[in-house]
C-alpha cells in the first residue's frame, strides 16, 4: 500500500483517548530548540509515549527523565533506552509525579486535556524550579495563554513570572491521529523575581480580580503601595487606565519599582 494511503488510513482511525503522536520532525526540532537543552541539564519528556520527543532529547546529552503512564509504552520505553544511562523511564501520571527538586526543563508533546492541569503544576507553585519548556499544544489554548492581557488571575500569575511566547503554529497533519484543531508550540522561560516582589504581584492581581474596573490609580492607592500616581508615572502606566487593562508585565514592574524601594529603606518612589 502507499505510505501516504497508509497514514491518511492511520489518521482516520479512530481517537477516544484523544492522544496525538508527533510525526514531523521540523515540529520535533522545534521543539528541542526552542529549549537548547545541554549536558548539564535535566529534561523532562511529559506523556514520552513510544519515545520520539526522548529520543531527540537524548542526542543533546542532557539528563532525560521519560514520564509515561501507559505500561506498553513505559515497555517500550525501557527497552529503546535501556544502553542509554543519561535517559530514565518513570511509570507515573504526569498530574501527580514529582517534581525534580533543582531547576529542570521541560520538552514535550502532553495530552491536551491535561494543558492546564500541567501548566498549573509547572507554573504556578511557589518556587517553580521549571527553567523553561516547549510544549505542544491546543491552538486556542496558545492563543488564550500568550494573550498580553489575560482573562483570568491564574494566567496573569502564570505571565507575570514566566515569558510565555507563542513559536509557531502547527498543522494537525503533523500529528497521527490528526487532532480536529491546530496546534502550536509554545515556548516559556521563567523570569526570577524577588519574594518580596512576588507578594506584591499576588496582591496586586487579587486586587484587580476583585476591581478590574477600578483606575490603575485608585487601584494602587487602596493597596497601599505610596503616591499611586507618581509610581504608575515612573513605571509608564497612564494612572487613569482601567485596572484590568494593565499587562502582567507592567504590574510586575509597578511590584518590582516597589520592592526595590522598599530594599532601600526609603519612602521615595
Ligand atoms: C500526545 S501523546 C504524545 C506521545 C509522544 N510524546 C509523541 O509526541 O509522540 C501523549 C502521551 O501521554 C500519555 N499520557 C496520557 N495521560 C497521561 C498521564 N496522565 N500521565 C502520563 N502520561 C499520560 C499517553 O499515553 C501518550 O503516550
Amino acid at each position: 500500500m502507499p505510505r501516504n494511503r497508509r497514514s491518511r488510513l492511520r489518521a482516520d482511525r479512530p481517537n477516544p483517548s484523544g492522544v496525538h503522536f508527533l510525526v514531523s520532525k521540523d515540529v520535533l526540532d522545534t521543539l528541542v530548540r526552542t529549549c537548547t537543552p545541554g549536558p548539564d541539564d535535566l529534561v523532562l519528556d511529559l506523556g514520552a509515549g513510544p519515545g520520539v520527543v526522548t529520543a531527540a532529547l537524548a542526542r543533546t546529552h542532557a539528563r532525560v527523565l521519560a514520564v509515561e503512564r501507559d505500561p506498553e509504552f513505559v515497555r517500550t520505553l525501557n527497552s529503546r533506552f535501556r544502553h542509554n544511562d543519561r535517559v530514565r523511564v518513570i511509570q507515573a501520571d504526569i498530574r501527580t509525579v514529582a517534581l525534580p527538586r533543582r531547576d529542570f526543563l521541560v520538552v514535550a508533546n502532553p495530552p491536551y486535556s491535561l494543558s492546564t492541569p500541567l501548566l498549573r503544576r509547572l507554573l504556578g507553585g511557589r518556587r517553580p524550579n521549571l527553567r523553561s519548556a516547549a510544549l505542544t499544544v491546543e491552538w486556542g489554548f496558545a492563543k488564550r495563554v500568550t494573550t498580553p492581557v489575560p482573562a483570568s488571575r491564574e494566567l496573569a500569575w502564570w505571565a507575570s513570572r514566566f515569558d510565555i511566547r507563542l513559536v509557531r503554529k502547527v498543522p494537525a497533519d503533523h500529528f497521527r491521529p490528526q487532532p480536529t484543531v491546530d496546534s502550536a508550540v509554545l515556548a516559556i522561560r521563567r523570569r526570577p523575581l524577588s519574594r518580596t516582589t512576588e507578594i506584591l504581584l499576588g496582591e496586586i492581581l487579587d486586587a484587580v480580580e476583585r476591581s478590574p474596573y477600578r483606575s490603575a490609580h485608585a487601584l494602587v492607592r487602596r493597596i497601599g503601595l505610596g503616591d499611586a500616581r507618581r509610581l504608575l508615572k515612573r513605571c509608564d502606566i497612564e494612572p487613569g487606565r482601567r485596572a484590568a487593562t494593565i499587562t502582567p508585565r507592567e504590574w510586575r514592574r509597578v511590584a518590582e519599582t516597589v520592592s526595590a524601594r522598599l530594599g532601600r529603606g526609603t519612602d521615595a518612589v
